[in-house]
């Protein structure tokens, strides 16, 4: 088996170049069970790599929207022979979401079997079967459904006030604040105390290394695609790409969570029953257990959590607020929503939520036009029909959620934001026009919990702050990756608007 890295990325892919000159000389296409079919569109090519180099630039989302708008919503690509179905519209993503989503409720696992990200013990990307059932329903049941939702309310107000004492603290001593780390604490300590009962310590710099390792999981998220894109020719030629970074981040996280694993096996009763990581401890020893399951199954998913639940939100929270600094008259409406809601006597809570529409429509225009996720991926596991095309088996399916939320044929003024849109058009809120989060039985399971953490969040720095940034205008610049991350992170002086509160839990009627 070879493996490449980033530094011989280049060299890879020329070594590429020839070997698949070969493969695909010796070996036939998938399948040609599509003869006499309608194929869809494809649009122009390089020889062997087919459209890569698409998927390589270092704004993979934009390069798909373009090519989407110059050659229609629902393309045929190829990579290195192999088809890729890109959809770029809400009305194709309706249809491929509601009339084929068992159909795309399975993504494939990239073969570095003994990972604990891109392995086969993760639960983002299990195929759609007994193990995925087993671990979506712990999830819904301990962590992000309405109830778990409910039970642990109480941590989240202790650590939304933990981020306003320290935006506070840094207002009095003048210091600026940058926005998506604290964003990032915030949302890690809560994922943390809510799926294990414990927050990782700022003393000892656990806290801080944990933060580095989602930084760096971040940074390898594209390189995470190409490998899962390039799954079936890697294996076929036996090479391993990016194996030594990832297997880094990796084997860094696992060492965490074994000691986290290792203490909470020495008191086995303190927590029983009580948090996620408790329950898949119990169902890891439990010889009888509804679905086996191993540590690495364990470790997996709370890498996926953290991953995938606290970088999203902390980027979302980041990028509107760059919004709301950037559209004065747009942060002067929530405001005062917010002063009329819920006064100046203490601060913001998830419960106001609900009566706050202005606040949740900006919540979901920031993620409309900065979805963390731009590229979705899933697998086609039988051939199918779609708008009269045929589509083969095993075909990769991307939906550019990043061009259906720009989409000019449906949203008036798509690159402008108007959180108003939300308020004014009932039909603005139906769904499959904003898939921020996905859709169908693969859709996102902790989107209640993100809206909570960035309502309330941007909540509290409207409400309690006045915001300044050096120069007129925030740059809204993206940086390359696969997460919508800013090229220019958002830092602020804040001044404090509002006198200090006293703690949200010490009142009662709250
Ligand atoms: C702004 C915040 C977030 C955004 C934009 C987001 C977006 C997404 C998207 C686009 C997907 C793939 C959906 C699809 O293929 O249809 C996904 C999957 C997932 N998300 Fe989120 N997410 C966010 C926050 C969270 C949080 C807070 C958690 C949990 C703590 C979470 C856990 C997951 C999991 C476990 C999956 C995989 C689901 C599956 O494969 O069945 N996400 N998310």
């Amino acid at each position: 088996m070879l493996t490449v890295d980033s530094q011989h990325c280049f060299s890879f892919i020329l070594l590429c170049f020839f070997s698949l000159l070969c493969y695909s000389l010796l070996f036939k296409k998938l399948k040609d069970s599509h003869v006499g079919r309608d194929l869809l569109q494809s649009p122009p090519s390089l020889p062997i790599i087919g459209h890569l180099h698409h998927l390589l630039s270092s704004l993979a989302h934009k390069s798909l929207q373009q090519l989407s708008s110059k050659y229609g919503p629902l393309l045929h690509l190829s990579i290195f022979n192999f088809p890729v179905v890109l959809v770029s519209s809400a009305s194709v993503a309706y249809e491929i979401f509601k009339a084929h989503d068992l159909n795309i409720s399975s993504r494939d696992n990239p073969p570095i079997n003994e990972s604990l990200l891109v392995g086969s013990s993760v639960f983002v990307g299990a195929p759609y079967g007994d193990y995925w059932k087993f671990m979506k329903k712990l999830l819904v049941t301990k962590l992000l459904g309405p109830q778990a939702l409910e039970r642990s309310r109480s941590i989240r107000a202790d650590e939304l006030e933990r981020f306003y004492r320290s935006l506070l603290d840094k207002a009095m001593k003048k210091e600026s604040v940058e926005i998506g780390k604290e964003a990032t604490k915030l949302s890690i300590n809560s994922i943390c105390r809510m799926s294990m009962g414990r927050s990782f310590s700022e003393e000892s710099g656990e806290a801080e290394r944990v933060r580095g390792l989602v930084t760096e999981l971040d940074g390898l998220t594209k390189k995470v695609l190409l490998v899962n894109i390039l799954r079936w020719p890697l294996e076929k030629l036996r090479i391993s790409l990016f194996k030594k970074e990832i297997m880094y981040v990796s084997n860094s996280f696992d060492e965490l969570l074994e000691r986290i694993i290792v203490e909470r096996e020495k008191k086995p009763n303190e927590h029983q029953g009580t948090y996620l990581m408790d329950v898949l401890l119990e169902a890891y020893e439990d010889e009888k257990a509804e679905h086996k399951i191993t540590r690495n199954h364990i470790k997996s998913l709370f890498v996926e959590l953290l991953l995938g639940g606290t970088d999203t939100s902390a980027q979302t929270i980041q990028w509107t607020m760059a919004e709301l600094i950037n559209n004065r008259n747009v942060l002067k409406r929530l405001r005062e929503e917010i002063d009329s809601v819920v006064g100046e006597t203490r601060l913001i809570q998830e419960k106001d939520l609900p009566k706050l529409p202005y606040l949740q429509s900006v919540v979901k225009e920031g993620l409309r036009l900065h979805p963390p996720l731009p590229l979705m991926v899933r697998t086609f596991q039988r051939s199918c029909e779609m708008k009269g095309f045929y589509i083969a088996e095993k075909t990769t399916l991307v939906v550019n959620a990043y061009a259906v939320m720009r989409d000019p044929t449906t949203w008036e003024d798509p690159d402008e934001f108007k959180p108003e849109r939300f308020l004014r058009q009932e039909e603005e809120r139906r769904a499959l026009k904003h898939i921020a989060f996905g859709s169908g039985r693969r859709g996102c399971p902790g989107s209640n919990l993100a809206t909570i953490f960035i309502g309330t969040a941007i909540g509290t720095m409207v409400q309690c702050f006045d915001l300044s940034i050096k120069g007129d205008k925030v740059k809204m610049d993206e940086v390359g990756g696969l997460n919508l991350t800013m090229a220019h992170p958002l830092e602020c002086i804040l001044v404090p608007r509002t006198q200090p509160f006293i703690s949200n839990q010490q009142i009662p009627s709250l």
